[in-house]
């Protein structure tokens, strides 16, 4: 085991698989069938997952409703066990040393609280000081420091349950965040909050990101979260993760770089040799590089077709990722022996 501080990744999933019982609904009791047997079965969350996770990264963590994002957090927390495979955090393992893993780490969980609902949140804080043994003037000053960002004495003194949600999704996060964990786990942390607030907590989470000491797991759907916060991007598909990498390099098939062009005035039919277009309105045009054409010969050929305003390649946004597989999963579904009989 190696300690905090140690060099290597500060989480490490490798070949992790997870699955969970589940019962045949035909064979769910019913007055016609009382004795009839409930047929159990499993479902496959997840599938030889390998994740490592460096300090100071930044990482979303995208898929669709029930592709396994979930289960992943809570294997790397402690809360569930995995059938295949290791987790380890800070070197630890999440499940079986559940209360030094809670030291390394801090977590939120979208709408649900972490805080005492009729305390205070200031309370709270003393009491998660005493949780984690943090030496008072260590305390004091990351309190100060995060008032500092979210604004929290303007009503720490309030009891949660009176707290309006964007003030307690401040107070929640300063709790996860207040024993300077090395690891920070958030799963959809600005779910509900108005513009504002949201921008405030994006703010803290850019500044975070910043320091460099902190690693951070982000679960959302919000995807303009994703593409202003997260350096990388982990995107996990029915139970495996189909891409891993830089956020300006997302590739899933269907989602290549585009080039946007705006022409001058609209433009004549494009019949271009180095790319296919994709959509246009007006001017606009989006095009898409065919394989093997670098960018250089598509702008060229570009600028040559009619006159040109501005190029801006792009490449795909999670969004796009995100659309293109649940396509494909609509397709592959369509597809299957006996789908569509
Ligand atoms: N406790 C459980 N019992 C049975 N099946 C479960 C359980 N938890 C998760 N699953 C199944 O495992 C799969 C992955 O679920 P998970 O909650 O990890 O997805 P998710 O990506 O977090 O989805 P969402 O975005 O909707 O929260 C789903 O098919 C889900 O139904």
């Amino acid at each position: 085991m190696s300690a905090p501080g140690a060099p290597g990744p500060v989480v490490d999933v490798a070949a992790v698989t997870k699955s969970f019982r589940t019962w045949d609904r035909a064979g769910s009791w019913s007055v016609r069938h009382p004795f009839r047997r409930r047929r159990a079965g499993r479902a496959l969350a997840l599938s030889e997952v390998d994740l490592r996770i460096g300090r100071g990264e930044f990482v979303g963590l995208l898929g669709q409703n029930g592709a396994g994002k979930s289960t992943l957090i809570k294997l790397m927390t402690g809360l569930l066990l995995p059938e295949a495979g290791t987790v380890r955090v800070c070197g630890l393992d999440p499940y079986g040393d559940r209360e030094a893993n809670a030291r390394n780490m801090g977590v939120t969980f979208g709408q649900r609280t972490q805080l005492w609902w009729d305390l205070p949140a200031r309370d709270s804080f003393s009491i998660l000081r005493d949780i984690h043994g943090l030496p008072a003037d260590a305390w004091r000053g990351s309190l100060a420091e995060l008032d500092d960002v979210l604004s929290l004495s303007a009503f720490w003194d309030t009891p949660v349950r009176f707290l309006s949600l964007g003030q307690r999704v401040r107070c929640d996060l300063a709790a996860a965040l207040l024993h300077r964990p090395r690891v920070l786990f958030l799963d959809e942390p600005t779910i509900g909050l108005d513009v504002l607030v949201k921008d405030q907590v994006r703010e803290l989470l850019s500044r975070l990101a910043a320091t460099g000491d902190h690693c951070v797991v982000l679960t959302t759907h919000d995807m303009a979260e994703v593409e202003a916060l997260c350096h990388r991007i982990v995107v996990i598909d029915r139970g495996r993760v189909v891409h891993d990498g830089p956020r300006d390099r997302l590739s899933v098939a269907g989602t290549e770089s585009v080039f946007l062009v705006e022409f001058e005035t609209p433009p004549p039919p494009l019949d271009l040799l180095t790319a296919e277009v994709v959509s246009r309105e007006g001017p606009s045009v989006r095009v898409r590089p065919l394989p093997g054409a670098d960018r250089a010969r598509v702008t060229a050929e570009l600028l040559a077709a009619h006159p040109v305003r501005s190029v801006r390649y792009e490449g795909a946004t999670a969004e796009d990722v995100l659309r293109a597989l649940h396509g494909r999963g609509r397709e592959q579904r369509a597809g299957a022996p006996g789908a569509g009989g």
